[in-house]
C-alpha cells in the first residue's frame, strides 16, 4: 500500500437498504494529491467520504493512512480535516476565532501568524475581526477552508464545498481552491457531482455509480478515454456510434467520424460524441458522400452557436457553428467531423481495478 490514504474494498451499508451505498471500493490517494469523487446524486460519494472520515462504520474493507489501518481510530484522532457544503462557521466567534479553532493550545503569536497566513492564502487578508454573519456565501466558504487547513491536516475531506454557491462564483472558487490545495501541498479527497468542478480541482478523478468505482484517471485521460459508456454519458458525451465493419457501406455521418480519427478505430469500437463532434461546414456546397444534418434547434451559448442536428446513422447531436450563424429549423446543413470532440470506448467492459491509477 502506498503512502497517503489507502481505501481497500470499503463497503458502507445502511440499515434496511437493499444494496450497499458503497460497494467494495478501493482507491489510493498518495500524499500531495487531490482526488475528486465524481458521480450522480445518490451514487455513494458522500458515504465513502464519511467512511474515510470515520463518520460511517465500515461493513467491510479497511481505511489506512501510510499503510496503517485507521478503522478503529475515532474521527478526531485521524488527523483528517473536514469541509462541508455549508462551512458551518461558529457564529459567536469572529473570522480569526473561527480560523484559529483547531489551533487551541498553540502559543498566541503562532496562532495569530497562522491565521494571517491562511487568510492571505484564501484571499481574505485583514479580515480577522469581521463578524462572520457579515460575510457573503463565498467568503464564508473561504473562511471554512482556512479553518480546515489551519491545523495542517494530513488529509482534507471536502464534501460538495462549493455547491451552495452560484455558478460563476463556483467556477472562480474551484480554481482558487485548487491553488490553495497545491500551495499548501494538501492531500485531499473532494466530493462533487459537477464534472467541470472535478476537472478544475483534481489531479485525478474517481467516477462512481451505484456504489461502485467505475474509473480513476487524470482529467485529460478520463475525457479522452472514458472506460465505459456509463462514464462517457456521465461526462456529457451525448451520442454513441459503433464503428461499422464495412465503412464504405456506412451512413456518411458515421463514415466522416471514422475518417477523422488517426489511427482509424477498428470495427466494433464505440465512438462517443461530445458537443462539437460535428461542426457546421459553413460555405461548403453539397458534396457527394459528405455528411448532412437536419437542424432541430439553434441556441447561442458563450459566444458561439450550438446547432442541434439529426444526423442519419448517428442520431441527435450538438454541432457547433460560428457565432451569429443562423438558419431555419428543418434545414439540411453540411457537416464536418472534429476528432477533438470524439472518444473511442473500449470494446469490452473494463473494471475499476484495471483503470485505478491509470
Ligand atoms: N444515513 C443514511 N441512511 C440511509 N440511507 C442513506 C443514508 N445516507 C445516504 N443513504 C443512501 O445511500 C445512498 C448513497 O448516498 P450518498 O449521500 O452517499 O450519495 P451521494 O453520491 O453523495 O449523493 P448526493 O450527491 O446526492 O449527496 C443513497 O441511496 C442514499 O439515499
Amino acid at each position: 500500500m502506498s503512502d497517503g490514504l489507502g481505501v481497500v474494498d470499503v463497503v458502507v451499508r445502511y440499515p434496511g437498504a437493499d444494496r450497499p451505498a458503497v460497494d467494495a471500493v478501493s482507491l489510493d490517494v498518495p500524499v500531495g494529491e487531490v482526488v475528486a469523487l465524481l458521480g450522480p446524486s445518490g451514487c455513494g460519494k458522500s458515504s465513502l467520504l464519511r467512511a474515510v472520515a470515520g463518520l460511517e462504520p465500515l461493513a467491510g474493507g479497511d481505511v489506512a493512512w501510510d499503510g496503517v489501518g485507521v478503522t478503529g481510530v475515532p474521527v478526531h484522532r485521524r488527523g483528517f480535516g473536514l469541509l462541508f457544503q455549508d462551512g458551518q462557521l461558529f457564529g459567536h466567534l469572529d473570522v480569526a476565532g473561527n480560523v484559529a479553532y483547531g489551533l487551541a493550545g498553540r502559543p498566541r503569536a503562532e496562532r495569530g501568524a497562522r491565521v494571517a497566513e491562511l487568510l492571505d492564502l484564501v484571499g481574505l487578508p485583514g479580515t480577522q475581526r469581521r463578524d462572520v454573519a457579515t460575510l457573503s456565501g463565498g467568503e464564508r466558504q473561504r473562511v471554512a477552508l482556512a479553518r480546515a487547513l489551519a491545523p495542517r491536516p494530513r488529509l482534507l475531506l471536502l464534501d460538495e464545498p462549493l455547491s451552495a454557491l452560484d455558478r460563476s462564483l463556483r467556477e472562480r472558487l474551484a480554481l482558487d481552491l485548487r491553488d490553495v490545495l497545491v500551495a499548501t501541498g494538501t492531500t485531499a479527497l473532494f466530493v462533487t457531482h459537477d464534472h467541470d468542478e472535478a476537472f478544475a480541482v483534481a489531479d485525478r478523478v474517481a467516477v462512481m455509480d451505484a456504489g461502485r468505482l467505475l474509473q480513476v484517471a487524470a482529467p485529460a485521460a478520463l475525457w479522452s478515454r472514458p472506460a465505459s459508456r456509463r462514464v462517457a454519458e456521465f461526462l456529457g458525451y451525448e451520442a454513441f456510434v459503433d464503428v461499422p465493419a464495412d465503412a464504405a457501406a456506412a451512413a456518411p455521418g458515421a463514415r466522416a467520424l471514422v475518417a477523422v480519427l488517426d489511427p482509424a478505430p477498428t470495427a466494433g469500437t464505440t465512438l462517443a460524441l461530445a458537443a462539437g463532434a460535428f461542426v457546421v461546414a459553413v460555405g461548403d456546397g453539397p458534396r457527394a458522400g459528405a455528411p448532412t444534418g437536419t437542424v432541430a434547434v439553434l441556441r447561442s451559448r458563450r459566444g458561439r452557436t450550438e446547432v442541434v442536428v439529426d444526423v442519419p446513422g448517428v442520431g441527435r447531436v450538438t454541432a457547433l457553428a460560428p457565432a451569429g450563424w443562423s438558419c431555419e429549423p428543418g434545414t439540411p446543413v453540411p457537416l464536418r467531423a472534429d476528432a477533438a470532440a470524439l472518444a473511442s470506448l473500449p470494446g469490452a467492459w473494463v473494471t475499476s481495478e484495471q483503470h485505478a491509477g491509470s
